[in-house]
């Protein structure tokens, strides 16, 4: 059909509004074989073009197979006296076909009369990871600040549209996010010429509504404040009513100043990016993304009984079947985001929270990093007494730093606090690093072993070294039906139509004493309307691109998204005596222990 638009004249250098050529779409979806028919017609009028996100087609290929077909083309083209330029590179795109070399798709390199113009490519990926499948991996870093960089070229001319509330909102559309991350996904298809491995096709993890108009734009105007939850280190967590649904969200408001002022700017939209794409009954999902000239703003499901943290503080050590399943549900949650070369970094109880079934979830992803495989990554990350040896030792760390968090987070729980905790910073990151590991005697034989095979200090040694679904296995978990689990059938213990949520937020330690909170809007973006129109507003001002979000829940309570609470088995149970404090426990440490992040 291609071949035949081509013959017909079809122009191949006509764009969509995204600024995209059909080559970019062919080597986005890994049809290597029209990318192959494409760079043959007029292909070195397209190679160059760069689409609303400055990639050239090349850097828009999901594949190892089509990249190949590119780098031959473009090879031909280096190679090749002016004059046989167009003919010789079509001819080699045409002998492009998928052989294998070292176990990745490849191309049959033979006919180039110049493998030395290969050499010299040094972006043969565009800074992407390779897979063995022959996909690539998108490189979040580098390539969220190259499409950053690109498009905040253009941030002074773009539109803004006034969102419900009558409100100045930059927004985006759908589209415009479709085209921003559409390898997010390792699992794509694959291309023509990797002739290896039978394809692997994923399901998307969340679907975006096609169309800008009917995806519900919101607001600072369409919520309501209703109690201050928390506060971190770059902005405020409220929790708000949705004015329009009347449904409660806990909605997290970053201030970009301060975000843009330490250069962690990535740090937010990693968090943004990864919520945005996971679905999973113990991670928090995102329901909407907007931004103001001041604020990053995410609206989150909201968890009504606080966090890990608040229920260690209030019972001073948990049961161990409480423990027990609040691992399990985490363990489920980190499975998740290794299979998808996420890691999470900063597993603390402070970053878990408690919803209304007494279900444990995992919040904030700010230290998360995407696209970590074996080869490990090397920030000094992570929240001071859950920092794991590898990463003091600076020594690169991959997903097994999360187990490793998953072994502390059980202690925490069992003992009221993390292991090898003591005030001195110094002396707490020696004792992670050389102190022998003292687990109480009141803990369980059982529990111990867990926790020791999960903070194994080497950890190729360390449970689940080569895959953290491996971690189920252990004995520890010999009562955890997970499938089970996974549907949110098993009660967690604790669950008692009696229970108090571990805080209460009105009269709480955040000093509200019953009083709404005030808007950090309100606060922060008075005056910035005329400036910002003129495009004169500070850098920290600047629209951050495809921040927007807004997710369409499933509409069946069993779908990916939003997943009701099912009643647990009557006999679970967990007396709250078992929650007394039994002696034994040093004071706790300040409850928000401050989270760290540094480049190495
Ligand atoms: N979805 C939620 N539902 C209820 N409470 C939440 C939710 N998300 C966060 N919180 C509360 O807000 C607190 C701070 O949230 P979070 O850790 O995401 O903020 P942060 O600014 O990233 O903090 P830090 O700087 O410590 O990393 C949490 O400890 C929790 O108590």
């Amino acid at each position: 059909m291609v071949e035949l638009l081509l013959e017909a004249r079809a122009d191949a250098l006509s764009k969509t509004e995204d600024q995209q050529l059909a080559l970019h779409y062919a080597a986005a979806n890994g049809h290597a074989e029209i990318a192959k028919l494409l760079l043959q017609h007029d292909g070195s009028d397209q190679v160059g073009a760069r689409n609303a996100l400055g990639q050239r087609p090349v850097e828009a290929a999901s594949d190892l197979g089509t990249v190949f077909i590119f780098r031959a083309f473009e090879a031909a083209v280096r190679c090749e006296p002016s004059g046989s330029r167009r003919n010789s590179a079509s001819s080699q795109a045409s002998t492009a076909t998928g052989s294998s070399c070292d176990g990745q798709s490849a191309v049959d390199m033979s006919g180039l009369s110049c493998s030395a113009c290969l050499a010299d490519d040094q972006d043969g990926y565009a800074d992407r990871t390779p897979l063995a499948s022959g996909f690539l991996l998108r490189n979040a870093r580098t390539d969220a600040v190259h499409r950053l960089m690109h498009l905040t070229r253009k941030l002074d001319e773009a539109s803004l549209s006034e969102d419900r509330d009558g409100r100045d909102c930059r927004t985006f559309s759908a589209k415009s996010f479709k085209a921003a991350s559409p390898k997010d996904s390792p699992g794509r298809s694959p291309s023509a010429s990797s002739g290896t491995s039978t394809p692997k096709i994923r399901t998307p993890f969340a679907r975006m509504r096609q169309g800008s108009s009917r995806v519900e734009k919101v607001g600072p105007n369409s919520f309501e404040l209703v109690n201050l939850l928390g506060r971190g280190s770059f902005g405020e967590v409220f929790q708000v009513k949705h004015k329009r649904t009347g449904k409660a969200y806990a909605m997290k408001v970053l201030q970009k100043s301060r975000i843009m002022s330490s250069n962690l700017l990535r740090y937010a939209v990693t968090e943004r990016n990864i919520l945005a794409y996971i679905r999973h009954p113990y991670i928090v999902s995102l329901h909407y993304a907007f931004q103001t000239p001041s604020h990053l703003v995410l609206v989150l499901q909201y968890c009504p009984r606080g966090n890990l943290q608040h229920l260690i503080t209030r019972e001073k050590r948990l049961c161990e079947d409480l423990s027990r399943v609040y691992t399990a549900e985490i363990l489920l949650a980190l499975i998740h985001l290794h299979e998808r070369h996420t890691v999470f970094r900063d597993l603390k109880p402070d970053n878990v929270v408690i919803d209304e079934a007494h279900h444990a979830l995992l919040t904030d992803f700010g230290l998360s990093k995407e696209g970590v495989g074996q080869r490990g990554t090397k920030s000094f990350c992570g929240s001071v007494a859950f920092l794991a040896p590898e990463i003091l030792l600076r020594k690169g760390h991959n997903h097994t730093v999360d187990i490793y968090n998953l072994g502390v987070l059980l202690y925490d729980m069992l003992t009221g606090l993390p292991p090898f905790y003591h005030h001195d910073r110094e002396t707490l990151f020696a004792n992670i690093k050389h102190a022998r590991l003292e687990v109480p005697l009141y803990v369980s034989r059982i529990s111990r072993s867990f926790i020791e095979a999960t903070m194994e200090r080497e950890p190729a040694k360390r449970i689940g070294a080569h895959h953290t679904s491996d971690v189920k296995g252990h004995v520890f978990f010999a009562d955890i039906d997970f499938a089970q689990l996974m549907r949110r059938e098993v009660l967690p213990p604790e669950a008692h139509p009696s229970d108090e949520p571990a805080i209460s937020y009105r009269n709480g330690p955040l000093g509200l004493a019953g009083r709404a909170p005030e808007s950090p809007f309100a606060r922060a973006d008075r005056g910035w309307r005329g400036r910002y129109t003129r495009g004169q507003g500070s850098a920290s001002e600047r629209g951050v691109p495809f921040w927007d979000f807004s997710f369409a829940p499933p509409t069946r309570s069993s779908g990916s998204g939003q997943l009701s609470a099912v009643s647990g088995p009557e006999d679970s149970d967990c007396s709250t005596s078992t929650y007394t404090r039994r002696g034994g426990v040093a004071q706790r440490r300040p409850s928000s222990q401050s989270s760290q992040s540094q480049d190495a």
